[in-house]
C-alpha cells in the first residue's frame, strides 16, 4: 500500500488550548476536527510543508525553529497507510483565520476526547493530555 506523509501541527495559545479545524462539507471524513496541516510534497521537509499549510490554510506565519517534535500517527486507511509527524508549536505570527472554510476551535487538552477526529488521530489524544 501507498504511504502518504502528512505533517500535523498541536498550535497550543498561552491558555494551553490546542487549535482543531473542523473538514468541511464534501471532503472525506467530513465534519471531524483534526490538527491543522497537509500533505507533505515531493522534496519537502516536514517543517517546511508545515509552515506552508499553516499560510495557506490559517494565513499564520511560523518557522521551522518553532516547530518541535511531539509525536506521530501511523495508520492504514482503506486506500493508503497515513504517516503523520505532530508537531508542538508555540510560537507564530498573525491569528488563525480559516482561509479554506473549516470551523477553528481552541480546546483544552482534557477536552480533546469530545470532538470526534479521524482514526488515525485517536492515539494521539492521551498522548497530548500527558504531555501539555
Ligand atoms: N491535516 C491533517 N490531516 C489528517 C489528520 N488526520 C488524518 O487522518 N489526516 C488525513 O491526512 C490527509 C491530509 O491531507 P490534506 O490535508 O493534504 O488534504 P485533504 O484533506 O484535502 O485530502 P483528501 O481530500 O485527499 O483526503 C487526509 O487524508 C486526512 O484525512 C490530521 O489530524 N490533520
Amino acid at each position: 500500500m501507498k504511504t502518504v506523509l502528512v505533517s500535523a501541527v498541536a498550535l497550543i495559545d498561552r491558555d494551553g488550548r490546542i487549535l482543531l479545524a473542523q473538514r468541511p462539507e464534501g471532503k472525506s471524513m467530513a465534519g471531524l476536527w483534526e490538527f491543522p496541516g497537509g500533505k507533505i510534497e515531493e522534496g519537502e521537509t516536514p517543517e517546511a510543508a508545515l509552515v506552508r499549510e499553516l499560510e495557506e490554510e490559517l494565513g499564520i506565519k511560523t518557522w521551522d525553529s518553532c516547530l518541535a517534535p511531539l509525536t506521530f500517527a501511523s495508520y492504514s486507511y482503506d486506500s493508503f497507510h497515513l504517516l503523520m509527524p505532530l508537531f508542538a508549536c508555540r510560537k507564530w505570527e498573525g491569528t488563525p483565520i480559516a482561509q479554506e472554510g473549516q470551523t477553528l476551535k481552541w480546546v483544552l487538552p482534557k477536552d480533546l476526547k469530545e470532538y470526534p477526529m479521524p482514526p488515525a488521530d485517536v492515539p494521539l489524544i492521551p498522548i497530548l493530555r500527558d504531555w501539555l
